[in-house]
């Protein structure tokens, strides 16, 4: 087997970047390690700045085809990737689970399909979109999607194919092309898309991936001129430097950034459906952006939910996430494990109490963990761990539980338990949140908006703002026919409608 091919679970592997069409290796390589048990799954090419710009300058040949092809052949071939994606879920989903540890019965029922519906929703709704035309006193004001140009999409490890996939779907459907840069714990995945969308015949070019360290390769794709645009989802220092680094071209940016969710369960909750909620914040060992970590319950209600919760945490199963019956598996790395129980212990240190967990398992697990006598301005309470480690605060009232929900400098999600439809609307306007999710949690609708507010991000993606986003909007103003211009002043002004 070439040295550029590796087998995970039976699955061969390019460990090579995708550029123009082509596999192309790096002179030096980064081991890439399982978090199921710390084994090598391969070597993969180490970029730098040459492939960086090698990456960009195949983006920007393949651009102005790709732009030109018309938008039902394009949403043909992002249906066939959607294809592909759908014919190779078994592989996608055990290198996803072997490469980032996530759930294998998540990664096959849930996230693979969704990285299918994200191709095929993409291509629809480019289908149909449209605005209608504006009327300026006979004047047609016609407002076009444009291609924009080549695209930089930086993902992250947590949930690697889905995330980037939301990123990459509307970037190709609404004309550009796309230099994508998995995070380096999971590259795997990234890889395997460049295969299945040659295979289906997206043209050399339209999908570039580069794969290395974020530090190394990451500073000549976000400052390079020819970027039309910058898509990142990851962490608040990260974005930090990718902003610095886009502001050399004025680069536009979306960013979607990590979190310090609430759940607010009242008193008039069905308690078993909040404890349920609260549980589902353990899901991918808790390394999602969007997890709601800040349990804050209503006084009367605060003992029994947690007698509850307790009750519910201990039937769960953590161990190999190949396995049907696992609920947690491990954390992705073992300086993520560091940095989890550096915050727990910190916050033991400070008086915080450990209701369940609060320390390591064996390998890379970490027990789930709710701690309480948490101080609402401490460490645990106001940075995001990413982990399975929630806090219980309690309230009396609304009042004192939008103050504590909005009380930190994120602002991306947010869940309410109630039985009130009148407390919920009340509450939800008051909320500081990209999302707000009432008596549910992560089901959503790929047409509607979807970002954070604060230091959660920058601009929202989803339907059409994801092609506000990808696209150069332009508006032509058509004069009726047989109208002679006669300057300004003689329109009656010169931008009213
Ligand atoms: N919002 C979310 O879904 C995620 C949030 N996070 C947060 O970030 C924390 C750290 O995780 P990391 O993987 O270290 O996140 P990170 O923000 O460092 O990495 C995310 C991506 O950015 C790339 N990157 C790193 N430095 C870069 C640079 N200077 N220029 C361009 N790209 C760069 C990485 O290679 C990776 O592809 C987590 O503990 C969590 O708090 C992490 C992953 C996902
Ligand atoms: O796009 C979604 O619906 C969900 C996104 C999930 C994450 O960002 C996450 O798992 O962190």
């Amino acid at each position: 087997m070439s040295q550029h091919l590796t087998t995970v679970a039976g699955v061969t592997v390019d460990t090579r970047h995708f550029i123009g069409g082509e596999r192309v290796a790096s002179a030096d390589t980064f081991t890439d390690v399982s978090p199921i048990d710390g084994s090598t799954l391969g070597e993969i090419a180490r970029g730098t700045a040459t492939e960086a710009a090698a990456a960009v300058a195949a983006a920007k040949a393949a651009f102005p085809a790709w732009a030109a092809t018309p938008r039902a052949e394009r949403a043909r071939l992002l249906h066939a990737v959607a294809d592909g994606v759908e014919k190779r879920l078994e592989d996608l989903a055990m290198v996803e689970t072997c490469d980032n540890g996530a759930l294998l019965r998540s990664h096959r029922r849930g996230v693979m399909p969704r990285v299918a519906h994200n191709f095929r929703f993409f291509a629809d709704w480019l289908l149909t979109l449209e605005h209608e035309d504006f009327d300026t006193r006979g004047h047609t004001n016609h407002v076009s999607w444009d291609p924009a140009g080549p695209c930089v999409l930086i993902t992250p490890w947590n949930a690697p194919l889905m995330l980037a996939t939301w990123k990459v779907a509307p970037a190709l459907a609404a004309g550009n092309t796309v230099v994508l840069k998995p995070a380096e714990w999971s590259p795997l995945t990234a890889s395997l898309l460049a295969d299945i969308a040659a295979e289906a015949g997206l043209p050399a070019g339209v999908l570039n991936v580069v794969q290395g360290y974020g530090s190394e390769i990451g500073d000549a794709l976000t400052s390079h001129p020819d970027v039309r645009r910058i898509s990142f989802t990851g962490s608040v220092p990260t974005a930090r430097r990718i902003a610095a680094s886009a502001a050399a071209h004025l680069t536009p940016l979306s960013l979607e950034l990590g979190g310090k969710s609430p759940l607010l369960v009242f008193a008039d909750a069905d308690l078993d459906l909040a404890v349920d909620l609260a549980v589902e914040q353990y899901d991918n060992a808790g390394q999602v952006c969007l997890a709601a970590t800040r349990l804050l319950v209503e006084e009367p209600v605060a003992e029994e939910f947690t007698r509850r919760f307790v009750a519910r945490v201990a039937r769960l199963k953590q161990g190999d996430p190949r396995e049907e019956a696992t609920d947690i598996g491990p954390n992705i790395h073992p300086r993520q494990l560091e940095k989890i129980d550096g915050f727990v212990q910190r916050a033991l240190a400070a008086g915080a109490r450990a209701v369940i967990g609060g320390h390591r398992r064996d390998g890379r697990y970490y027990a789930p963990t709710l701690l309480t006598d948490v101080a609402q301005d401490s460490e645990i309470v106001q940075e995001e761990v990413f982990g399975p480690v929630l806090t219980l605060q309690t309230f009396t009232g609304e009042d004192e539980a939008v103050r504590l929900a909005n009380d930190t400098r994120f602002g991306l999600a947010a869940t309410l338990a109630t039985g009130d439809a009148e407390r919920a609307a009340r509450v939800s306007a008051r909320l500081v949140a990209g999302t707000v999710w009432v008596n549910c949690f992560f089901v959503r609708d790929l047409r509607a908006p979807f970002g954070g507010s604060r230091q959660s991000g920058m601009g929202r993606e989803g339907g059409t703002w994801s092609f506000d986003f990808y696209c150069d909007l332009k508006n032509t103003v058509t004069a009726p026919e047989g109208f002679a211009s006669k300057g300004c002043d003689a329109k009656g002004g010169k931008n009213h409608g």
